[in-house]
């Protein structure tokens, strides 16, 4: 089997399968996936692929299954897409969390590609089914006791996932309803709106301090983006999980509403950013956030091997474990 493309990705519309010229023949030569504009990085769509659909809903591509455009699950994700209003909802249902493993980023990435491909959809809520939890973060057991090869791709996928949430042109709403640290919170800071259950139990947070670890840069990025310098600085020293009503103080999200009203109101603040012309606010989107996203394209690799170097110490496996152990105790 000969490696493929480095533009080589989900991004690839023969993504998990690559097509002959994704493959790198036996010269080494990097050829890209014809498919992926060579001037596109990976993981971050180019404008033009999304055709402007202000005021309405495109039609449907031909050719397209019309099940498929209006709800698809694979296993850890239920996709519904309302084609009147263009708007989707990825609700997340992988019991008993929420975790993201491997498989759920995985799916969680094709997923939003097949939304971005579609043009009838133009905003995507994201949400939970799992009750009292939005998402548990980075499925732990994945960074612990794993082989090089498996860090590897375990965090090319993470950074897949927020490539593409944080670079996505559609509208994307968090709709939290229920506690999310560290890599759930990553999730819910890439959107464009947070909206919270007004609920003090459950909280929000970049918590990783609190397990012996760093927050990679592009968390912090992201975070700084949304909070600002100083509030950001000491959550992330102290691995702060805010409770709601904190968290809508300090900015982490943009308002909180009873867990009944949540979805209706998600829905609303959708359709107000929908009434925007789409090529002006997703220009201006692209603008807000491209240092920020260039800063992890142009440095991924080196971020896996920093991944990789620092999750491989002794010390970080023993403090991951600990924190396990002390989920266990807990739950047990
Ligand atoms: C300069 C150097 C920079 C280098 C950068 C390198 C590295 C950075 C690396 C990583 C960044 C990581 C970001 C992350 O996302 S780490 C994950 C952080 N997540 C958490 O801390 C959340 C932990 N979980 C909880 O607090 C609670 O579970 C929660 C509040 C979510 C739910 O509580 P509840 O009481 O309902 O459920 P529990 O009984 O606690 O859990 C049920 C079950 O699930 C297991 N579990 C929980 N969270 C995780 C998880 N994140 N991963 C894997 N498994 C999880 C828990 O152990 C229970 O299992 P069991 O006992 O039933 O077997």
């Amino acid at each position: 089997m000969f490696p493929v493309s480095p533009n080589y990705g989900s991004g690839c519309p023969c993504f998990p399968t690559p097509c002959a010229q994704a493959v790198l023949g036996s010269t080494s030569t990097p050829v890209p996936c014809p498919a992926l504009p060579a001037c596109v990085p990976p993981g971050v769509l180019p404008l033009s692929r999304r055709p402007p659909a202000w005021g309405r809903a495109a039609r449907q591509p031909p050719g397209l299954p019309l099940a498929l455009a209006r709800a698809f699950s694979n296993n850890k994700i239920l996709v519904e897409l309302d084609e009147s209003s263009g708007v989707a909802t990825m609700k997340f249902k992988s019991p008993p969390v929420n975790s993201l493993s491997l498989d759920f980023l995985t799916e969680f990435c094709i997923s939003l590609e097949k939304l971005e491909n579609n043009r009838a959809c133009r905003g995507v809520i994201l949400t939970s089914a799992i009750p009292k939890i939005f998402s548990s973060g980075l499925d732990i057991t994945e960074m612990c006791g794993k082989s090089t090869e498996h860090y590897a791709e375990f965090w090319r996928a993470v950074q897949e996932m927020w490539l593409r949430v944080y670079g996505c042109n559609m509208v994307m709403i968090a709709a939290v309803n229920g506690s999310s640290p560290a890599g759930g919170c990553l999730i819910a800071l890439s959107c464009d709106y947070r909206i919270m259950v007004d609920n003090p139990k459950f909280s929000i947070g970049l918590n990783e301090t609190q397990l012996g670890i760093v927050a990679p840069f592009w968390f912090k990025d992201t975070f700084v983006n949304v909070v600002g310098q100083r509030i950001a600085e000491r959550s992330l020293q102290l691995g702060a999980l805010h409770p709601a009503p904190e968290a809508l103080k300090l900015g982490v999200v943009d308002e909180l509403v009873p867990e009944e009203k949540l979805q209706e109101r998600a829905a609303a603040v959708m359709a107000q950013w929908l009434a925007l012309p789409d090529h002006a606010r997703q220009i201006t989107k692209s603008m807000m956030r491209k240092t920020v996203l260039d800063r992890l394209i142009s440095h991924r690799e080196e971020d896996i091997q920093h991944f990789i170097s620092f999750t491989s110490k002794e010390s970080i496996q023993k403090s991951l474990r600990m924190y396990m152990e002390m989920l266990r105790k807990k739950s047990g």
